[in-house]
């Protein structure tokens, strides 16, 4: 899994984070956009696609920031953020039941999924060389 942290315009303290579809797998839970890497594809091309579909916005994929594996009852997820920026587009909830810009901190008060716990951990304490 691939996954994008996309600073806010003009504020680059609120990252953009969505809210997972009800009824599906992790269902209301919190996360940050991305998708599966398919065969054959790298995973910026896998991003900027996801982020393209999902959100209809054009992406930059910059660095590799974060990867960590959880595993959930259903599935193993391998998951690595890229820090990203916009080129065009502005985000529609596509693919997500809703969209927000939040700070770190903020989004600790959220239910997120599981998997992007100790991320949120790593972002929130400075461990992310998010300036480069
Ligand atoms: N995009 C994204 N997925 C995440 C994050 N954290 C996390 O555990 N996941 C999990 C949730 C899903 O099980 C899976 C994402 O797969 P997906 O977005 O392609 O899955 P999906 O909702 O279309 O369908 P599915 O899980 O029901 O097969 O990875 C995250 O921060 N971003």
């Amino acid at each position: 899994m691939v996954a994008a942290l996309i600073p806010q315009p003009g504020d680059s303290s609120r990252y953009l984070v969505q809210q997972r579809l009800p009824g599906g797998s992790r269902a209301l839970l919190w996360e940050f956009p991305g998708g599966k890497v398919e065969s054959g594809e790298t995973d910026e091309a896998a991003l900027a696609r996801e982020c393209r579909e999902e959100l209809d916005v054009e992406l930059a994929v910059g660095r590799r920031l974060w990867e960590g594996k959880h595993t959930y009852p259903d599935l193993t997820v391998e998951l690595v953020l890229y820090a990203c920026r916009w080129v065009s587009g502005e985000p529609k909830p596509l693919g997500a039941h809703a969209l927000r810009f939040l700070t770190p901190p903020e989004m600790t008060a959220l239910p997120f999924c599981e998997a992007d716990i100790p991320l949120l951990e790593d972002l929130v304490a400075g461990r992310m060389e998010l300036s480069r």
